[in-house]
């Protein structure tokens, strides 16, 4: 039977993570259903806690209108929240972590590896034991009573003092936003601070409403100028110290840097999103360090949050970036806040600069600068692993792929919310579907942050679907007839695949990704095209459609090729 506190440790991904059993739905519940699910999973007390005896409306799954019921714990304090809202290095994480340090226990959650890292580091120099959480690592120290956790990472299980949650307009980031959401209403502490853009403020006033909590507003001003050039940077003899080139891929940093030594009068430090804590530590150190020879940094984004780096002017080397799915021009946030890392307060330089390397660039740089962000219509939400599993019993031979569909599709939701885009959840789930799980471990892999731009993760999860991928290519060998193509008739035997192409399409997607991000790695790029094309030939023969079209992105010539080697492998 399960427990109402469900703890695990999924340690194939690293992953901790803590779901509150039922976390109560007060909405009317059908208490037949009640009786066909409570001996089930042992819950049936804490179901008729939040059921209304008297109602007979049959219990909805999908109505996910008010989320802030999930969370019992939470709603049982009258939280105090204070919004601290302004521009970039105004300060508003500053006070909020001075918060955090005096209370008696706590928890910030970031939305970066990076920041949970610095936040544990920074309260441990303070002499308050503090816990680090994240994807990836666990590290516990005795007596703590605090933790610094990535957001996805946030325990809505436990009563803190004081709580933090940094970028908090993320909400509205169409895959992430859903674990700020459930962090925003879930965690249980006395005080709420969250730091971020007003451009959320409305969106969390609205959403605030129905939890009792009491709201307070801190607005902040930027501490130091920023300043917009009217001129680009023009060739790189202009390059200074103190400057950041910033830019979207790996590829494109090492070049940068490449380009700049060559000139011989500057060396760079390197950030970005995947370097490990303690490099891109040392990165920024060496940058920060006015002794050091490493006066310029190339890096991508990840310097957009939190980081506080001696940064005097920051140079866009483009506007644009691929963000997973297209090319796209940079959203004002984006902008504002890559922006805001020039002249930080406490730096060396009391005046933040920003330019772009092209001058054509220089009209979007300008009116994002001006505008102010757009307002956050709604926030991200996502079904709890109980409503999942009370849907399950139910419909007891749907997949979690099904399931996650039928939520996606049928979620009715209130206008402060949208259902958090699955669609990478989705293709996690296909592969699970196909593996001896429980329910529960596949939630908790699909809603686990695989970040698919770290390598260590995204390649423990590719590896996963290899194994899958190479066992499916075995079989497919004694399916087909060979030398042909020809397609077995029978429903059996196109079910099965049906399921081998769910994870070979799986596995060249992570494949895929894997070496988009990761450039220098050599991936089994022949195994992973023969995959590829295995399943358009699939695609094909068998009538099904191609749920993402150009998405593999196979070079021409290297498709010929491998078509002419494919036949042998059959
Ligand atoms: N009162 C203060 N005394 C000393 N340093 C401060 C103070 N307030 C802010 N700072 C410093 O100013 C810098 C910017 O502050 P902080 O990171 O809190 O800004 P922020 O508004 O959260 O920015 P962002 O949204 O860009 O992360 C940090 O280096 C911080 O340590």
């Amino acid at each position: 039977m399960a427990s109402l506190l469900i703890r695990r440790k999924v340690s194939s991904l690293g992953v901790f993570h803590t779901l509150n059993g039922l976390e109560g739905n007060m909405k009317p519940f059908d208490l037949r259903c009640e009786m066909k699910l409570g001996p089930l999973f042992g819950v049936s007390n804490k179901i008729r806690q939040y059921s209304n005896s008297s109602a007979t409306t049959k219990f909805d799954f999908t109505d996910l209108t008010s989320p802030h019921t999930w969370y019992p714990k939470a709603r049982r304090k009258r939280r105090k929240v204070i919004l601290h809202m302004g521009p970039t290095n105004s300060g508003k994480t500053y006070n909020a972590l001075k918060r955090l340090e005096s209370s008696p226990s706590g928890i910030y959650c970031g939305p970066l590896r990076l920041l949970a890292w610095e936040v544990s580091k920074r309260l441990n120099k303070a002499k308050v034991p503090c816990d680090l959480i994240t994807g990836q690592e666990r590290e516990e120290v005795d007596g703590a009573k605090h933790k610094s956790v990535t957001v996805e990472m946030a325990d809505v299980t436990s009563d803190y003092g004081c709580a933090v949650i940094d970028e908090i307009q993320m909400l509205g980031c169409k895959t992430r936003g859903f674990s700020f959401t459930r962090a925003l209403l879930g965690i249980a502490a006395d005080e709420l601070h969250l730091c971020g853009d007003a451009a959320a403020v409305p969106l969390i006033q609205e959403i605030l409403k129905v939890t009792g909590d009491h709201v307070e507003f801190q607005c902040y001003e930027r501490l130091s100028p920023l300043v917009p050039l009217k001129v680009p940077l023009g060739p790189f003899k202009n390059i200074r110290t103190g400057d950041c080139i910033v830019t979207f891929s790996r590829r494109e940093i090492y070049k940068l840097k490449r380009d700049i030594e060559n000139g011989g009068k500057h060396l760079c430090s390197v950030v970005y999103g995947s370097l490990p804590p303690e490099t891109r530590t040392r990165q920024a150190t060496m940058f920060n360090d006015a002794s050091s020879e490493f006066d310029v940094l190339v890096a991508s984004d990840a310097i957009g949050m939190g980081l506080n780096l001696n940064i005097s002017r920051i140079i866009f080397s483009t506007m644009t970036k691929f963000d997973g799915t297209e090319m796209r021009e940079l959203t004002i946030p984006e902008v504002k806040q890559i922006a805001g890392r020039a002249g930080r307060y406490g730096s060396k330089f009391p005046v933040g600069e920003v330019t772009c390397m092209d001058a054509e660039d220089l009209p979007l740089l300008q009116s994002s600068l001006n505008c102010p962000s757009p307002t956050l219509e709604s926030a991200g939400l996502f079904p709890t692993f109980d409503l999942m599993f009370m849907y399950s019993r139910l419909h007891p031979k749907s997949g979690i792929y099904q399931i996650l569909e039928h939520f996606v599709e049928n979620a009715k939701l209130s206008a402060n919310y949208f259902i958090a885009n699955c669609e990478e959840m989705m293709k996690v789930a296909a592969v699970l579907d196909e593996l001896p799980l429980g329910l529960h471990d596949k939630y908790l892999f699909c809603i686990s942050p695989v970040d698919m731009n770290d390598e260590i993760s995204s390649q423990g999860l590719t590896q996963f679907a290899e194994n899958y991928a190479r066992k499916g290519i075995v079989r497919l060998r004694e399916i087909f007839t060979p030398g042909t193509l020809k397609v077995p008739k029978s429903p059996a035997a196109l079910k099965e695949l049906e399921s081998i192409h769910k994870v070979l399409d799986l596995y060249v997607w992570l494949s895929f990704r894997l070496e988009e991000s990761f450039p220098d790695r050599k991936l089994a790029s022949s195994q992973k095209a023969i995959c590829s094309l295995l399943i358009e030939e699939f695609l094909e023969r068998l009538g099904w459609q191609n749920p993402r079209p150009n998405k593999l992105r196979l070079q021409s010539g290297s498709r010929s090729l491998l078509s002419q080697n494919m036949r042998q492998y059959l």
